[in-house]
């Protein structure tokens, strides 16, 4: 039975991602080998993370739960699991189509524990969107998802190191539609939204916000392409008058280096791939997948399934326990606002 200060800990809910992938060993070796200060809830069919870690020769005692609500302090070595069946037994390694609508329900339970107030926060190991998009639904990330589960009108995708912070005004887009995708309404929307989760979520009184152009050169003076001078410019300078503090268009090669990056508290990119390669290749592995914009608390590792790697132990927890940490400290600072 929970006692007053178990009572106090954030519960938070995990997913088990692909099962073929290395969500479940990722989650198996940061639950074994840490403890995280909050009541840890694994969404997944215990039988995958039991199999795992016979492959991976993990001894962890694995509890399977009824209701989540009964889960206890975490502690290094146990997992408490809310069961939900594989279609198929997973093999490491080996996609099954079949198992995708296992993955979207772990999803789908998440999320509605989240905005049922069961969940203080979701941490989301990897998925693979290809074989989620072979079932016939369209499945372009968790940030989509969880964006139409809450019906929120518009989220951001940032990603986080100790040291920078990268957030995107298109996420998951095939690159020839990102012009048209470039809007007033989409730069303003998420520049609002995040200006204000960097506020309440990250304690920045007043954020910095570095915005790199979309094309080369930031359009070189609309010489290599006019979407500077006819949106991004315009819509920002109308930003600047409600009192945002917004710097740029710069052109996104020179951007990240010091002399900018110093003086930003957060990048904002165009496009999933102007950003995220430059966050990676300064932390890949210890960096965090944060969805703001969502009025639930959401977290993510920063790789996908390595599929390469299931199974085979060598696959690093380093940015799951990023995850989980950040998810951590959000729920009590929502803890915290809301008393
Ligand atoms: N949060 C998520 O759900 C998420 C994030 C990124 C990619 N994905 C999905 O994952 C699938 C595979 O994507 P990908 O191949 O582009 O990227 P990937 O991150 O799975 O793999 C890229 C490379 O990094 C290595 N790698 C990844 N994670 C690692 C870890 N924890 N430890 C050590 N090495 C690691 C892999 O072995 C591979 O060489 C795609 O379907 C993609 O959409 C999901
Ligand atoms: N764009 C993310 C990345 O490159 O790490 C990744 O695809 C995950 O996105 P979701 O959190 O939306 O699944």
């Amino acid at each position: 039975m929970a006692n007053d200060t178990t009572e106090s800990l954030p519960i938070i809910a995990i997913t088990s991602g692909e099962p073929a992938g290395i969500g479940p060993d990722i989650i198996l070796s940061a639950l074994n080998e840490q403890n995280f200060p909050a009541r840890l809830v694994v969404i997944a069919d215990p039988d995958l993370l039991k199999d795992r870690a016979n492959t991976l020769g993990i001894t962890v005692n694995i509890q399977t739960l009824t209701h989540s609500e009964d889960v206890a302090a975490h502690k290094q070595g146990f997992i408490s699991v809310l069961p939900v069946t594989l279609a198929k037994k997973a093999r490491a390694g080996i996609l099954d189509v079949a198992n995708s609508p296992y993955v979207l329900e772990t999803l789908k339970k998440a999320g509605e524990g989240c905005l049922q107030k069961r969940f203080d926060a979701i941490v989301t190991p990897p998925v693979h969107k290809g074989v989620l998009c072979e079932t016939g639904v369209h499945f372009s990330g968790h940030t989509e998802f969880f964006q139409a589960q809450c019906r929120s009108p518009h989220v951001v995708m940032m990603l986080a190191t100790e040291t920078m912070k990268v957030a995107l005004v298109t996420t998951h887009l095939p690159l020839k539609e990102v012009p048209a995708a470039i809007t007033e309404r989409s730069i303003s929307l998420v520049v609002k939204a995040l200006n204000k989760d960097l506020q309440e979520k990250f304690g920045i009184a007043r954020p910095n916000i570095l915005v790199c152009g979309l094309n080369p050169h930031a359009g070189e003076d609309g010489h290599l392409g006019r979407e500077e001078i006819d949106t991004i410019i315009p819509t920002l300078n109308k930003l600047r008058q409600t009192g945002l503090n917004l710097i740029g268009p710069l052109p996104a090669d020179t951007l990240f280096t010091p002399k900018y990056l110093d003086q930003a508290d957060c990048v904002l990119a165009m496009y999933h791939d102007q950003g995220l390669p430059v966050l990676k290749y300064s932390g890949f592995g210890n960096a965090v997948n944060i969805t703001l914009g969502l009025p639930i608390i959401r977290t993510s590792v920063d790789h996908g399934t390595a599929i390469d790697l299931a199974g085979t132990g060598k696959a690093s927890n380093g940015s799951l326990k990023v995850a989980i940490q950040h998810a951590i400290n959000m729920a009590n600072n929502a803890k915290k606002f809301s008393t």
